[in-house]
């Protein structure tokens, strides 16, 4: 995947994406960046006292740092950066991640349907060497329409829940359940990357 001659490999560093999530492997696609992506294995088991802010900060750091733990040594530790992110949605103060099944997912819609919630997600940049690291997040509010059990159903059937925080896809189907957003749209699919691209800055990786 890596190419020469195109940001950042022309600065010299490699970036490498610490996800299995394909919507942020497109969107990060989407910053004309060349990455390489490694899947992260790393635990996402949290204490219940930390706050959302907290969980998805704690996460994109595990989730980043599982990866450069792993690197063979043909990757610079000093010249190669690696990105975690993770994503929540909070309702009233609860936390839901991604659905067990569908019982769960029915769980979580019946309960953000007619509400307004919150979509935390953190993102982690760090050197392989764990020299530098620069952490943060965004929150975006997402309203909810109003729905009765046999939509949610319906929506359920159509499989997309199941990998999803909230159990529903702003960019997929799920988008016709919304009412609307304030904040950051690409925050709830999963990577801010406005905010991404600031941070990468002073690793000396330039979007644009
Ligand atoms: C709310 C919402 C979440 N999501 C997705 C983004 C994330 O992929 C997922 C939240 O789960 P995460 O645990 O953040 O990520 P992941 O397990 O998919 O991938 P990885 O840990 O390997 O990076 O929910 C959407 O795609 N659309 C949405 O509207």
């Amino acid at each position: 995947m890596s190419q020469s001659g195109s940001a950042p490999y022309e600065q010299g560093i490699k970036l490498i994406l610490a996800s299995s999530s394909p919507r942020r492997q497109e969107l990060l696609k989407g910053m004309g960046l060349n990455f390489e992506i490694i899947s992260s294995d790393a635990d996402e088991t949290v204490e219940e006292s930390l706050s959302p802010r907290e969980i998805v900060e704690t996460l994109a750091v595990r989730k980043a740092e599982a990866v450069s733990v792993s690197l063979p040594v043909s990757y610079a530790p000093d010249r190669t950066v690696v990105i975690g992110s993770d994503t929540i949605v909070v309702l009233g103060g609860e936390v839901l991640g991604k659905p067990r099944d569908e019982r769960d997912a029915l769980r979580m819609l019946s309960a953000l349907q007619g509400q307004t919630h919150e979509v935390f997600s953190g993102v982690a940049c760090l050197s392989a060497d764990r020299r530098n690291v620069s952490v943060s997040h965004r929150r975006t509010k997402v309203t909810m329409k109003a729905m009765d059990e046999q939509r949610i159903l319906r929506y359920i059937g159509t499989g997309e829940p199941s990998d999803k925080a909230g159990a529903y896809a702003i960019q997929g189907i799920g988008a016709t359940l919304i009412e609307g957003i304030e904040g950051d749209y690409f925050n709830v699919v999963g990577l801010p990357v406005s905010l991404l691209s600031e941070m990468l800055e002073p690793f000396g990786i330039r979007v644009i």
